[in-house]
């Protein structure tokens, strides 16, 4: 149950809806005029509002700037019997949560107030997570999608504990960022945070900046060098493309795992470390087991916690946040006005794979905005084949004719349906949700293809 208020001029509509709502369990409020509104907002906790976009004296949207303005973020759908793009667009634009026309039927206006309580509690748990996080995290995982909020929600549950966490995903997708974020939600929080890309050093490189040496190791070392095992001390060590770490290396690392103890090169006394380690790789470390190449004993020890990045691909809706942001970004570092993006611009994005994740988009964004001469990012501001219109691209370059349309079709669905469970991690419902389609409906097609 939800405490809705409608605002309208017209009392019909204000009883009709008013009854619906109430007949759906919530508690409804109801105003003939925005000032009326704001007086109740000002006294009463409201869940949602539904607000008739012409009204005399004051009218929809400014109703919902003034809202925004004393109230904060409480979701807004208007009301309108004016079809016009411009009027949705700018309502949409003004941070509505959706608007219908008048006249609706009542499953669509009970499907949007679903959806828009929905969204409220999402946000509202979003806040709580994000709270728990420290607000240096929140500002750098961006997204809003189910597949990222299950990350924070991983982030924030395993980063207390001193256990060691195996961070997986494709290249660019944020492992180094959920890195950090663990470490900066940890315990550990003030002590060092020491990164080490494993592929960059050649192995007794390695070796000694890890484990440091004594004077006279090895020709060169002039003097006693502590290892950023020891530098880490109290704090984390993030060992990233742990796949390319040295085979011969991995016992020694091992050992740190198991005894929290190591020797310098060329050193015989014990030094002890306490340091927690964090890993991440885009390999699949089972195939390198299996191949010979990564220790099984040293892959248990790492993967005690696995955090696994989603790809891009697989949260497409936080395109638009992050693409706006790394706008933001370039342009406060350009010393420029913000720009906007086309909706052509913003379609082109979502229609791309990403096979680089959120540092192509970033790329893509910081290209876009160095060949950008107006106020908005045109798609000719993209690389190409960003840049390229649907019909030269091709919606879906995989698909090729030559089959009859129905199996075609039944591909595509088929498809879409495995990339929902995919985000949904498995949860029917939320799947069922992403694809718009009921649960039974969902259940049907999961028989249908074979996908339970
Ligand atoms: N969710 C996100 N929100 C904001 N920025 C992001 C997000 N994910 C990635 N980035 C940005 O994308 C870039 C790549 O991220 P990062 O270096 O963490 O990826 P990675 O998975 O460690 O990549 P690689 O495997 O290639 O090392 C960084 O600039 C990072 O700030």
């Amino acid at each position: 149950m939800a405490h809705i208020l409608v605002v309208d001029d017209e009392k019909n509509y204000r009883t009709v809806l008013g009854q619906l709502l109430a007949d759906e369990g919530h508690r409804v409020s109801t105003a003939d005029n925005p000032f009326a509104a704001l007086e109740l907002l000002s006294r009463e906790q409201v869940a949602l509002i539904l607000s008739d976009l012409k009204m005399p004296r004051m009218n929809g949207l400014e109703f919902l700037q003034r809202v925004q303005a004393d109230f904060g973020a409480i979701p807004f759908v208007m009301l309108t019997a004016f079809a016009t793009v411009e009027t949705a667009l700018e309502t949409m634009k003004a941070g509505a949560f959706d608007y219908l026309l008048k006249p609706f039927n009542n499953q669509e206006i009970l499907l949007v107030v679903e959806k828009a309580l929905a969204y409220a509690r999402l946000e509202s748990e979003n806040d709580a997570l994000r709270r728990q996080l420290k607000q240096s995290v929140e500002h750098e995982i961006l997204g809003r999608s189910p597949a990222i909020r299950r990350l924070l929600e991983d982030i924030s549950r395993v980063a207390p504990a001193r256990t060691s966490v195996l961070i997986t995903g494709e290249t660019g997708t944020g492992k180094e960022l959920v890195a950090r974020a663990l470490h900066r939600a940890s315990p550990r929080e003030a002590g060092p945070l020491v990164t080490v890309n494993c592929a960059a050093f050649a192995e007794t490189l390695l070796e000694s900046e890890l484990f440091g040496h004594e004077r006279g190791a090895f020709t060169g070392a002039s003097e006693r060098k502590r290892g950023l095992l020891e530098v880490a001390d109290g704090g984390t060590l993030f060992l990233d493309e742990i796949g390319e770490f040295p085979l011969p290396l991995q016992a020694k690392l091992l050992r740190v795992l198991q005894e929290r103890r190591f020797r310098r090169v060329g050193g015989t006394a014990e030094i002890e470390s306490d340091v927690r380690i964090i890993t991440a790789t885009h390999r699949d470390l089972r195939e390198m087991i299996a191949a010979g190449g990564f220790r099984e004993d040293l892959f248990y020890r790492l993967n005690v916690v696995t955090l696994q990045v989603p790809p891009l691909r697989e949260h497409p809706e936080d395109i638009p946040l992050l693409a706006t942001e790394f706008l933001r970004r370039f342009a406060g570092e350009l010393g420029r006005p913000v720009a906007d993006l086309a909706p052509p611009t913003l379609e082109a994005l979502q229609r791309h794979g990403w096979p680089g994740n959120v540092r192509e988009l970033q790329n893509v964004i910081e290209r876009g905005m160095l060949f950008c001469t107006g106020n908005a990012l045109q798609p000719e501001d993209l690389p190409e084949p960003l840049g390229t219109p649907r019909e030269q691209a091709g919606a879906l370059p995989w698909l090729t004719l030559g089959r009859p349309l129905p199996e075609l079709l039944e591909e595509v669905e088929g498809e879409l349906i495995r990339k929902a469970l995919v985000s949904a991690r498995g949860v029917q419902a939320q799947a069922a949700e992403l694809l718009g389609i009921s649960r039974s409906n969902l259940q049907y097609k999961l028989k249908k293809y074979r996908l339970e």
